[in-house]
């Protein structure tokens, strides 16, 4: 293998630690830990496994988590009175609730619902729209937030590079793509109606995959030299967890590369704890 591993494990616990100081620091200024609520609505499998994840990682760092888990068969305003009675409460700084929701929930009039100062996922309409307008002030959405990191922490400045987003989701795609615009790349941002991936991918100093297919991007469409980013989680029949890229055949041609697992998904869980921490303070700044 040529490329660089990028470990999101290791960076992941040094941010991690980084909160872990941070929440000492508050609890010891106002008494209390910073205080995270996610929101699980119903049974989907892959859900229970990232929230637990989630919240055994707020509890390493010192922070004091909640689950509300509402049942599958939960209406609209269910979820909103959930949500509600967490904006009001004062020991709670963020809150997440965990997507996908059951079909009968309609998911932007929840997102939007969430306090924008208690938003730790960045999904909101004024943190979308503040990331939009080039604003510092907004929570910046976990995974793309994470990346932006990883990308930092293998020596890649995006300043100058051309970025090939695949995916256009809000989670994701969109947010990544003017994430690196802030960072002054040159972007473009794929999906399913590109008329020739490959050849986009082809041109790519940095190629960031959030698609959910497995391994659709091909290692001989990769550039020499690329970083490759790699947000896809999709669990083969198998078993196995494999990305949207053919991993070792990319690693033969790229500069840094991040495995799945081990390489997006543990930074979003630590950016998520980094938002809430920056959310607790924040929010006691303000008042
Ligand atoms: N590691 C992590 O922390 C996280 C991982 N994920 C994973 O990342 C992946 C993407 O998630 P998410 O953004 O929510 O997914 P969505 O399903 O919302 O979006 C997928 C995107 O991929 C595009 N796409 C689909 N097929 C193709 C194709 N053949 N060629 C090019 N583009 C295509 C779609 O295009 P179109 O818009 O035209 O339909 C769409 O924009 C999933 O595997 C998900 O599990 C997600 C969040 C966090
Ligand atoms: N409101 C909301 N916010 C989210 O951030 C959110 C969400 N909903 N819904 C689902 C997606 C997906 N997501 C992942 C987080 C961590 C891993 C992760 O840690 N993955 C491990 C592997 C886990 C395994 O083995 O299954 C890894 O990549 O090493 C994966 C996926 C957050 N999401």
């Amino acid at each position: 293998m040529a490329a660089e591993l990028i470990d999101g494990k290791a960076i992941a616990a040094k941010v991690r630690g980084e909160v872990a100081e941070k929440v000492r620091a508050f609890q010891a200024a106002h008494g209390r830990a910073p205080g995270l609520a996610v929101v699980r609505v119903g049974h989907d499998p892959a859900s229970e496994v990232y929230v637990r994840g989630k919240i055994k990682a707020s509890g390493e760092t010192g922070m004091v988590s909640e689950e509300h888990h509402l049942p599958e068969d939960a209406s609209t305003s269910e979820v909103l009175a959930a949500v509600e009675r967490l904006n009001a409460d004062p020991k709670i700084d963020g809150i997440l609730v965990q997507l996908p929701l059951p079909k009968q929930v309609d998911e932007q009039t929840v997102l939007d619902a969430i306090a924008p100062a208690k938003d730790v996922d960045g999904f909101h309409l004024i943190n979308a729209g503040k990331l939009l307008s080039g604003r510092k002030d907004g929570v910046r959405a976990c995974t793309p937030f994470g990346i932006m990191r990883l990308l930092r922490e293998a020596g890649c400045d995006p300043a100058g590079k051309r970025a090939v987003v695949i995916g256009r989701s809000n989670i994701v795609g969109k947010p990544m793509a003017l994430l690196l615009l802030e960072a002054n790349a040159t972007v473009t941002v794929c999906h399913s109606r590109t008329r020739d991936l490959a050849e986009e991918v082809a041109r790519a100093d940095i190629v960031v995959a959030a698609i959910g297919r497995p391994e659709l991007v091909r290692g001989a469409w990769i550039r020499e030299g690329a970083y490759v980013i790699d947000v896809g989680m999709n669990r083969l029949e198998s078993g196995k967890l494999v990305g949207d890229v053919e991993f070792a055949a990319a690693a033969q041609r790229a500069a840094a590369i991040t495995p799945v697992p081990g390489g997006v998904g543990p930074m979003t869980i630590a950016m998520l704890l980094s938002n809430t921490v920056d959310a607790a303070n924040a929010r006691i700044a303000a008042k």
